[in-house]
């Protein structure tokens, strides 16, 4: 028997800061941990606007997403799991902290990727500055 692929989605989030960009980071209290907004797809839904929806319900900001960003897979309590990520730039909201995140950090992109908790969260740095540059 095929084992059930654990399907969640997330995004890169982005707003501009003068003429840089800073990307927002979500705490997990139940990890402890900084990392990007995303969470598991309900049945049936499409990934993108999974991670749309994930974005809102942890950061409270509405976003327009763009390009897609390299997948993670892994496997997570035993079963295999694969994350759709895309940049996404805020638009409008406010966060107000919820039971899976207690607190949002918006910083450049170098000091993104070095309050990243996890080694594998920190390529989609690179990958979303190589998708801005290409424009
Ligand atoms: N987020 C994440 N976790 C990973 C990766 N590789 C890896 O071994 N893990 C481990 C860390 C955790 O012990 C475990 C579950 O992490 P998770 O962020 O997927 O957990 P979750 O189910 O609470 O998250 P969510 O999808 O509901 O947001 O997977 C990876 O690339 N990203």
């Amino acid at each position: 028997m095929t084992e059930q692929v654990v399907r969640a989605a997330g995004c890169v989030l982005w707003r501009a800061a003068g003429a840089d960009v800073e990307l927002a980071l979500v705490h997990r209290p139940k990890y402890d941990d900084w990392s990007w907004p995303k969470g598991k797809l309900k049945p049936g839904e499409d990934p993108l606007q999974g991670a749309v929806r994930e974005v809102l319900e942890e950061t409270g900001m509405h976003c327009v997403p763009g390009a897609a960003l390299p997948t993670a897979r892994y496997v997570a309590a035993g079963r295999p799991k694969v994350v759709h990520y895309w940049e996404a730039r805020a638009t409008v909201g406010s966060f107000e902290p919820n039971r899976e995140v207690d607190e949002v950090l918006w910083l450049p992109p170098d000091a993104a990727r070095e309050r990243l908790t996890h080694e594998w969260d920190r390529p989609l740095v690179d990958a979303f500055l190589a998708v801005r540059r290409e424009g």
